[in-house]
């Protein structure tokens, strides 16, 4: 069996949420007992509304942020707890790229500069070498090497999300994280940047995950897709299942909701109705429950399990839970006592800090 270049077990993360007088401090559980495969070459997407939980589940895998619980692996090695050289490893081949162009580069600094950074941290690069392997990179991401002693603000958005990349690049990756690769550029730019991630990949032998609200983009660029929905995957499947046959009601309004790929096509789902529930008090039951057309009152009180179908499908829904009783699932681990313990320490001193000064 193939190990998955990265996975996560039961994953959480818990941020302090916003602090209010005199109520008590509450968490935002950003993600959830997640668990996840992905597998090398393939990309794999994660979509959701905003706040859900996607960037931070990104972040999580790439080991930027510290898990609250449950345990992260790379090829196979645990990293959960990987520190100095270790880490410093594993931020050469696990590469982010960042949503925002404008404000991911440093505007005082040289293409030059800002590509070869990388190279002179992490290889100790001197600068004959390093200036060919920045020019190799920019030819390798559609921008001409005479421009290397340009700064940032000389370029167009497009161009500036090509030098993130080439950046991305330089340390040799052999995982590269998009969080919203294209939702800043124009339209007519985002084609031509999927594209070239697309050609990166087959050229460099790439996994990519992929965080996204933006439809199409997935569809055109993912194998897999994980759908998020308050801080949990409520559906995994590859991405004809997720578009041809959605499964999970959050991913049917979903697609519903996203604008009309095909024009004329008659909508099925009711479209999403209200907001996503305050992360830092979700719903009981079914996190869903609250926006799902189909509930019922176990939705209301009992998670549903996660139940793996014909091909590796996951879905998390009662609906299907009672159409396929006889198929193995996966039971979301309850938070262990430890987590627990720390969760309520957490609480007491983030609502102790919320206290007004007594002297005011
Ligand atoms: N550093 C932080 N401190 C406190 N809360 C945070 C932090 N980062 C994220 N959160 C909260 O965690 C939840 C999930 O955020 P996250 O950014 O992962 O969601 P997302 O699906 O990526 O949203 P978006 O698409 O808007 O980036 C949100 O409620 C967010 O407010």
């Amino acid at each position: 069996m193939t190990t998955p270049i990265l996975e996560a077990r039961d994953l959480s993360k818990l941020f302090p949420g916003p602090k209010k007088l005199f109520t008590p401090a509450r968490f935002v559980t950003a993600v959830d007992r997640v668990s996840l495969a992905v597998m090398p070459g393939e990309t794999l997407a994660i979509v959701g509304e905003s706040g859900s939980g996607k960037s931070t589940l990104g972040r999580l895998l790439l080991r930027l942020l510290a898990a609250s619980e449950g345990r992260v692996f790379y090829q196979g090695e645990e990293i959960t707890h990987a520190s100095g050289s270790r880490l410093n490893q594993l931020r050469r081949e696990l590469q982010i790229i960042f949503q925002d162009p404008f404000a991911s580069l440093n505007p005082r600094m040289t293409v030059e500069q800002i590509v070869g950074e990388p190279l002179w941290l992490h290889q100790n690069m001197k600068k004959p070498d390093r200036q060919y392997r920045v020019a190799e990179l920019l030819k390798t991401v559609g921008l001409p090497a005479a421009w290397a002693g340009r700064y940032p603000h000389e370029f167009s958005g497009g161009q500036r999300q090509r030098i993130g990349i080439a950046r991305a690049l330089a340390s040799g990756p052999k995982l590269l994280l998009g969080d919203e690769p294209v939702s800043a550029l124009d339209v007519s730019v985002q084609a031509q940047v999927v594209n070239l991630l697309e050609s990166l990949k087959h050229q460099l032998g790439l996994t990519m995950v992929i965080v996204a609200h933006g439809l199409a983009v997935i569809r055109h660029m993912s194998d897999r897709v994980a759908v998020m929905y308050l801080g949990q995957i409520v559906e995994l499947a590859t991405v004809d299942e997720i578009f041809d046959a959605p499964l999970h009601p959050y991913t049917q309004a979903l697609i519903a909701s996203a604008p009309q790929m095909q024009p004329g096509m008659q909508r099925e789902t009711p479209l999403l109705q209200g907001d996503l529930p305050n992360p830092a008090n979700p719903p009981s039951g079914c996190r869903f429950h609250t926006r799902c057309p189909y509930v019922t009152d176990e939705c209301r009180q009992v998670e549903p399990i996660t139940q793996v179908l014909d091909g590796g499908r996951q879905v998390s829904c009662h609906r299907w839970q009672d159409i396929n009783r006889d198929r193995s699932v996966i039971q979301i681990a309850p938070p262990s006592a430890a987590f627990l313990r720390r969760r309520a320490l957490f609480e007491h001193a983030a609502s102790l800090s919320s206290l007004p000064a007594r002297n005011s």
